[in-house]
């Protein structure tokens, strides 16, 4: 899939990952509809943006995904100004394990979310033009984090959900790829400097940190390059990507 005037709406797109996955489409000629709730980091991003790109090829919308109302606007105003959409990035996550309810919520609540709202617009079975979603899980979609088990619960639930999409998109024919990327620890400001994030599991931060020290650490443009294969490469389909330093693979599950 050439990128090349191509639409893209991708969330929590101010910062880190998704910084990084919204410059890589841009480098690659797509138009971006960058939500993020931070409207500070975003206006800061879109001057750089802007310099960089030109005035018309992005879009900030201030966008808080645990709100169905504020998604529903903000991918009606990418329609009504790029003129459609053909790739989602469902990207907005945090670890809070005190906070679990709003873990669930941004990490999967969300990501169905925005996954249906952009089939709306993508499906070709009603008027769309087919496209491409990618959904930020993580390693801990796959295996479990220890300090971590509500984050580990919603990582597995976008895995999950991401290719079951893909197979009832392959039977329906909707016209829309579906692809999970599941980096390990990458170097952003979601990583926790202290254990106040895990809640009960407190003690297991420093394991965590253990497990960090020995996988290493990704940077957001090695995500961002694997992000851009799973959009480009049209036969990659229902397919789960792992990324760890040095590893690159694409994950096979047990079929019945
Ligand atoms: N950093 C890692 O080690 C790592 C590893 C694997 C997967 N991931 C996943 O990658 C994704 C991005 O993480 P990151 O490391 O770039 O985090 P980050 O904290 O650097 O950036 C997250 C972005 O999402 C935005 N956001 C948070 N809540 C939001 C909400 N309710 N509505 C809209 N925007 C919201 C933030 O404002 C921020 O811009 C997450 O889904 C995360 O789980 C991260
Ligand atoms: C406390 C830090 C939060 C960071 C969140 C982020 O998403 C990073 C996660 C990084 C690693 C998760 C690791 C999980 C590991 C396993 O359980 C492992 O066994 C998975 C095996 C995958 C494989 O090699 O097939």
């Amino acid at each position: 899939m050439a990128l090349r005037n191509k639409v893209a709406l991708v969330t929590g797109a101010a910062m880190g990952i998704g910084r990084g996955i919204t410059e890589i489409l841009l480098q690659h000629g797509a138009k971006v509809a960058l939500l993020d709730v931070n409207e500070t980091a975003a206006r800061g991003l879109m001057e750089v943006l802007k310099k960089q790109f030109g005035q018309e090829r992005s879009l900030f919308l201030k966008c808080n995904v645990e709100s169905e109302e504020q998604m529903k606007a903000a991918f009606q105003k990418t329609v009504e100004v790029f003129g459609g959409i053909d790739i989602l990035c469902n990207n907005a996550g945090i670890v809070n394990e005190s906070a679990w309810e709003k873990t669930v919520s941004i990490n999967l609540v969300a990501v169905i979310r925005g996954t249906y709202l952009a089939l709306e617009h993508m499906n070709k079975l009603t008027q769309g033009q087919g496209g491409v979603i990618v959904n930020i899980a993580s390693m801990a979609g796959i295996g479990p984090l220890l300090s971590s088990p509500v984050y580990t619960a919603t990582k597995n639930g976008v895995v999950g959900f991401t290719r079951a999409m893909a197979a009832a998109s392959i039977a329906s024919g909707y016209g829309v790829r579906f692809n999970v990327l599941c980096p390990s620890f990458v170097k952003t400001g979601l990583i926790p400097s202290t254990s106040s994030n895990m809640g009960q599991f407190s003690h297991l931060f420093d394991a965590a940190n253990q497990l960090m020290e020995k996988i290493g650490i990704l940077t957001v443009p090695e995500v961002a390059e694997c992000f851009l294969e799973l959009v480009t490469d049209e036969t990659k389909n229902g397919e789960a990507l792992l990324v760890m330093p040095k590893v690159k693979k694409y994950v096979t599950f047990p079929s019945l």
